[in-house]
């Protein structure tokens, strides 16, 4: 196999995902997962990340023609959690404002899950990164305004650190990419796995 016409199809609806794969430099295509995305109350934050990572790849594979198998899926699923619990996607601008009021003045974790599928082989590889958010106090009237802006709508925990969400984080420890919903230093070390090297 020559591992220079590689290339990746990333298994995801995200804008953010496709900017950050866009990055890399190599050529990608992208082909959205129908994967199911639930999860058991019970699993910790890892186990569901890799885990819905790893279905997010696997159902793509499985929509792929022979004809298609050629190149690397890259799956991802990012959750955040606050005290244990799992804060996902607000349903709403109530509810994101109310994750925000949970969030502000304390810190809390943002996990990634990364798998990489290779559509020849059928091989697969699993990891995921955490990094420790912290946000700042937020006034009541802050909290309104940023929710009523829907930037945190579509995203984990209500927020965007890559939006104006990033006027409310006070500093972060860990990958700054995994935040934004996917690691690169992370998904490098996976593909030079699989033979490509991006740099
Ligand atoms: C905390 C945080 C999350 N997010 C995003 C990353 C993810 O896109 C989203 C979490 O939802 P996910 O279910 O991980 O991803 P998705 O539904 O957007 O896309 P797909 O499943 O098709 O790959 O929240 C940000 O963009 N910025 C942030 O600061």
């Amino acid at each position: 196999m020559n591992t220079a016409a590689r290339h990746l199809i990333l298994a995801s609806t995200s804008p953010r995902r496709r900017e950050l794969v866009a990055s890399l430099n190599i050529p990608f295509e992208v082909i959205p997962s129908l994967a199911d995305e639930h999860y058991e109350a019970a699993w910790k934050p890892e186990k569901i990340v890799t885990e819905l990572a790893e279905r997010k790849a696997e159902a793509v594979y499985h929509t792929l023609e022979e004809e298609q198998r050629t190149g690397i899926i890259v799956g991802s699923d990012t959750i955040v959690v606050r005290d244990g619990y799992i804060l996902g996607k607000p349903a709403d601008q109530q509810e994101a404002a109310e994750m925000l009021r949970s969030l502000q003045g304390r810190s809390h974790e943002v996990y990634s899950g990364v798998a990489c599928v290779d559509s020849v082989t059928g091989k697969s590889l699993v990891d995921y990164r955490k990094t420790i958010v912290w946000m700042r106090e937020c006034s009541e009237t802050e909290v309104l305004a940023y929710a009523a802006s829907g930037e945190g709508l579509d995203k984990a925990g209500a927020y965007a650190i890559q939006g104006l969400g990033a006027t409310l984080v006070a500093g972060i420890e860990g990958c700054y990419f995994n935040v934004v919903g996917l690691p690169l230093s992370l998904l490098g070390e996976m593909l030079e796995a699989f033979g490509i090297n991006i740099l």
